[in-house]
């Protein structure tokens, strides 16, 4: 007898509807340093998808390979097999339409705030006239809350204010994608706190497509729509998706008390505390030194016999 399989209209519509592209691919992507004896698998057989205008966090320890991940991304790093494209067309290096701020702030030490997001504005900019140029400076360093301290140097600044500036000189090239490498790792908490709320409102007046590292599950529930863990390494794989389903605007005060965000919370650190243990425990049954049966030998004395001395009963006189 046969059976007719009818397909379910509900998914025939959703496997007929076309997807939009994404705006970041990555397919089969792997990656590793050095070579031979030290060669290290640092990312195995990453999978990912972004879609245009999403904030999506990649959460793992340190370690795990966070940042060659995000190099793949940002063009400063190729990978050793599989595919990274942007709208279809393959990364093959760095480039304006990728903004990236990284954990240290690698501002120009001899140029003001206004100096070092003018130098990238002058760059990417040439065609634009100076005064249309300089009002967009400006506008950046007002985003940021800098104007007060636009005249002064990295040196004259805190942690948080340098973060601000590189954030401002990403953002004034206008990247069509923001990647975020540990943005705010090296600032203090309370600090911390006040720049996550930053990127929220600067992010969702823009609304461009960014993709966030970070080490703090509770800053990528606050900031992001889909978070996705990054398995330890080596060979780090990304592990399942977990939505955020909380409304925006949000803001981290209200977040505590919050159902939604505590399982949230509970689910991706107990599913990153999980892997860590297997991955700890699979490279300990790897490391086990194998048991050695002895032979049941009986010890025997190793001393050598007395000598014999003149005055000894044995020597003859
Ligand atoms: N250029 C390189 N050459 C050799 N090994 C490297 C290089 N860059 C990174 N690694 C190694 O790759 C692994 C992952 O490093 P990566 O910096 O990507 O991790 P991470 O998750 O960002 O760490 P952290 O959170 O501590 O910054 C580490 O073992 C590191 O030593």
């Amino acid at each position: 007898m046969s059976v007719a399989i009818r397909p379910n209209p509900s998914i025939q519509t959703r496997v007929q509807a076309n997807p939009p592209q994404p705006v970041l691919r990555m397919q089969s992507v792997c990656k590793g340093y050095g070579a031979g004896a030290t060669r290290s698998e640092v990312l195995t057989n990453i999978n990912l998808n972004v879609r245009e205008g999403e904030f999506l966090a990649v959460v793992g320890f340190s370690g795990s390979g966070k940042s060659t991940f995000m190099k793949l991304l940002a063009g400063l790093e190729s990978a050793d097999s599989g595919v990274i494209e942007m709208d279809g067309t393959p990364i093959a290096g760095p480039g304006p339409e990728r903004g990236l701020v990284f954990q240290n702030y690698s501002l120009l030490p001899w140029l003001t705030v206004r100096g070092n997001i003018s130098l990238s504005v002058d760059s990417v900019f040439r065609h634009w006239g100076k005064g249309e140029r300089r009002d967009h400076v400006e506008k950046f360093i007002e985003m940021v809350g800098l104007a007060h301290a636009a005249h002064r140097r990295p040196h004259e600044l805190s942690g948080g204010m340098r973060q601000r500036v590189s954030l401002a000189r990403t953002l004034a090239m206008k990247p069509k994608i923001l990647l975020l490498d540990e943005p705010l790792s090296a600032l203090d908490a309370l600090t911390r706190c006040v720049l996550q709320e930053e990127i929220l409102k600067i992010w969702e007046e823009e609304r461009q497509t960014c993709v966030m590292i970070t080490n703090d599950v509770d800053e990528a529930i606050l900031v992001a729509d889909r978070i996705v863990p990054l398995n330890p390494g080596p060979n780090a794989s990304l592990g399942p998706a977990f939505t955020v389903e909380l409304d925006r605007p949000r803001r981290a005060t209200e977040l505590n008390s919050n159902p939604h965000f505590r399982g949230l919370r509970n689910a991706v650190t107990n599913y990153l505390v999980a892997v860590r243990q297997k991955s700890r425990d699979d490279e300990a049954a790897k490391s086990v030194v194998p048991k050695i049966e002895l032979p049941n030998l009986q010890p025997r004395s190793l001393a050598l016999p007395r000598k014999a001395t003149m005055n000894s009963p044995l020597v003859s006189k």
